[in-house]
């Protein structure tokens, strides 16, 4: 895959201040400030193919913002190196944003007084897009996000979702190669963030990179091809999501009801089944279980084989592991 992002060793240090509550300490601060120094991306590494889509994943304070900042253009790096497409993102700014787009979950791009519409307007005056690629490019966004008549009423009238997908079609009229997306689902409801993840994935096929940074697990499952872990500034994994759950062993969930009250010895925070490479890691209403499998140890065929010898079950479902387990894994080192 031909690489259009390369970050080497990559650093930055914010220098701020503190300072006591109250008149006193606020006061003796006017003369003599204290000065606190925070790593927030330390040593950072990591390349994106073209076409991909990759996560930034951490978690609160990580560095994530940090670094979408950097690539951006937006922040200097203390230290370290960014090329993407053969551009420096802080030298060749004019050049640079041409090529880029952005959307900020917490930040709009739009003017909040006037209509959608005019933002896209002025915009398209920005990145001198000529008449004909706007029109098609403008019906071809909002049909894909499900606008329509949206665009022309006042933004500030406007539904969380429905500002969010302006904010897409905002970063993207000018047909940038790649787009940066900080938590752009965040505090949007299921369907809204359904009608965004498959247009990002839309988008994808016809050839934009996306950098994605979420909190949100369900983005990263349906998004990611590319997993990228941060964790107090530094990078902790970068792979796929099939090498992050292998990260972990071969593992799957087994989700059981029993017929009757189940009889498992409590071992730290595991329960014993005494079956050898699974445990029994919740107990609901003394007859659910929940097992964890290794299946590196024993096959699937076999633990049910040993299972039905041991036990009577009514139900019994087998899952993958949720990311949710993998990623606090992941985050508590
Ligand atoms: N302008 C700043 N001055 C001083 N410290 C900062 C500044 N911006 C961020 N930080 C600190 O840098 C660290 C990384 O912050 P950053 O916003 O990159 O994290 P994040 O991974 O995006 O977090 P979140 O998921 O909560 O948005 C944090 O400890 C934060 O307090």
């Amino acid at each position: 895959m031909e690489k259009i992002i390369t970050v080497e060793n990559l650093s930055r240090k914010y220098v701020t201040y503190t300072r006591g509550s109250g008149f006193r300490e606020s006061l003796k601060s006017f003369f003599r400030r204290q000065k606190v120094s925070v790593d927030a991306v330390k040593d950072v590494s990591f390349y994106v193919g073209k076409g991909d889509i990759i996560g930034i994943l951490g978690p609160n304070g990580a560095g994530k913002s940090t670094t979408i900042k950097m690539l951006t253009g937006t922040l200097y790096a203390s230290t370290g190196n960014i090329q993407v497409m053969g551009c420096d993102p802080c030298r060749n700014r004019t050049e640079y944003v041409k090529n880029i787009g952005a959307v900020f979950g917490q930040k709009s791009q739009l003017v909040f007084d006037i209509p959608p519409i005019d933002s896209f307007r002025m915009n398209k005056a920005i990145y001198d897009i000529s008449d004909k690629d706007y029109k098609e490019r403008l019906d071809l966004l909002v049909e894909l996000l499900g606008l329509e008549d949206k665009i022309f009423r006042p933004t500030r009238v406007l539904s969380l979702g429905e500002r969010m997908k302006c904010e897409f079609i905002m970063a993207m009229l000018h047909n940038p190669d790649i787009v940066f997306l900080d938590e752009p689902t965040i505090g949007l409801d299921v369907i809204a963030k359904q009608t965004i993840r498959d247009f990002i994935k839309k988008m994808n096929e016809k050839g934009t990179t996306f950098i994605l940074t979420t909190h949100d697990l369900q983005d990263v499952e349906q998004l990611a091809k590319n997993i990228i872990i941060i964790n107090k500034g530094e990078k902790v994994f970068d792979g796929s999501i099939d090498e992050l759950k292998r990260n972990l062993g071969n593992k799957k969930i087994i989700e059981l009801t029993l017929t009757k009250k189940a009889d498992v010895n409590r071992t730290g925070e595991t329960y014993d089944l005494g079956i050898e490479g699974a445990a029994v890691i919740a107990v609901e209403e003394e007859h659910k279980l929940t097992i964890e499998v290794d299946i590196d140890r024993i096959s699937i065929n076999q633990f049910i084989i040993r299972l039905a010898e041991l036990c009577e079950f009514s139900d019994i479902s087998i899952k993958e592991l949720p990311m949710e387990k993998v990623i606090t894994t992941i985050y508590k080192g």
